[in-house]
């Protein structure tokens, strides 16, 4: 099965409270890069996981994941909203594939996703009707989590899954690396904050634009260097990189949910997104990451990472030679 990933960090803060040009600059030319990756690739279909930040998924139910057949957006940080192009038929068959492969698989028929799914199909597409996609969240913010392995076991198998589709599959993990935005937690919540977390009221739109604000307003103390927050932490950054570059995915079975918290922050564990899209790259067989960008960005409270790779005899076999070519910077 011809196959693709990329990697890609997100942030609300992206546009409200940028880095200096040349940061900026040098995010563009990794995303820009990357657009020229999948239009070589031409995927006819995305696979994407992606966390949610209590906008679809409350503690009332909270899955560790949960594959849509159908999706809208709420639209939360500017970010578009509506229905995404969901492919129906073929998350059927990877639901069915995952469950048959022994992975628990929650279903949603009508899964409600944020930004944590719509800046890629924004950044990556143009759109989040532009191509067939089906979206797997992956939980990286509400905790209790559950262990590494099994995210690795949910790409495995809707890897496997994916190969008896016939398709050119492109695996996104959206999210991470090491950060520590201010995501609401449960546990010592005050009432209020913790029934909004477990019922999910939807905001209005002066909640939710005091929501927003409140997170700009915690980038720029970030950037300035006031806050409790934990740092970005490059070196576990780049740690988490050259796992996925080296192939070393069975390491991540070790990584346990208390070490991942403490060098990568509160949010790190939405890298788990990018474990299962490596693990589904994975299952295809051999791969090379072909391409890998890395900074440390504090306005977006982010450590913000780009990265592709392909199964290692496509690589061989034609892409690099296509007219625009791969960008090559692994
Ligand atoms: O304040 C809230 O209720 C939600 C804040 C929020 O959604 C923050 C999100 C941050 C990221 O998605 C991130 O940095 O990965
Ligand atoms: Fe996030």
């Amino acid at each position: 099965m011809p196959a693709a990933l990329v990697g890609i960090s997100h942030s609300p803060l992206i546009g409200k409270n940028d880095p200096a040009p040349d940061v900026l600059a040098a995010v563009d030319e990794a995303v820009t890069d990357a657009r020229a990756f999948i239009a070589a690739f031409a995927p006819d279909l995305v696979v994407l996981y992606a966390p949610d930040h209590y906008n679809g998924f409350f503690y009332r139910e909270m899955p560790p994941f949960c594959l849509a057949t159908e999706a809208n957006a709420v639209g939360d940080f500017g970010s578009a909203a509506g229905p995404l192009s969901v492919d129906g038929e073929a998350a059927r068959t990877l639901a069915d594939g995952a469950l048959a492969r022994g992975v628990d698989l929650t279903v949603s028929a009508r899964m409600t996703v944020d930004h944590g799914f719509v800046q890629p199909l924004q950044v990556l597409f143009g759109g989040i009707d532009q191509v067939p996609v089906v979206p797997i969240f992956v939980n990286g913010v509400a905790a209790p989590f559950g262990p590494v392995s099994r995210i690795r076991a949910l790409g495995t198998a809707i890897g496997l899954a994916a190969a008896d589709l016939d398709r050119r599959v492109l695996f996104i993990g959206s999210g991470g690396l090491s950060h520590d935005p201010p995501v609401p937690i449960l546990a010592g919540a005050p009432p209020r904050v913790a029934d909004g977390l477990i019922e999910g009221h939807p905001p209005t739109p002066e909640q939710r634009a005091r929501g927003e604000e409140r997170v700009v307003q915690a980038g720029r103390a970030y950037a300035g260097g006031s806050t409790s927050m934990i740092a970005i932490n490059p070196a576990w950054d780049e740690l988490v990189l050259d796992t996925f570059a080296g192939g070393r995915l069975e390491d991540v079975d070790a990584w346990t949910v208390e070490w991942m918290g403490a060098e990568g922050g509160g949010s790190g564990h939405e890298t788990r997104a990018w474990i299962a899209a490596f693990a589904s790259l994975a299952a295809t067989g051999a791969y090379s990451m072909t391409s890998r960008f890395y900074r440390p960005i504090p306005e977006w409270i982010a450590g913000f990472a780009v990265a592709t790779a392909l199964p290692s005899g496509q690589r061989d076999e034609g892409l690099t030679a296509r007219p625009g070519g791969l960008p090559s910077k692994p």
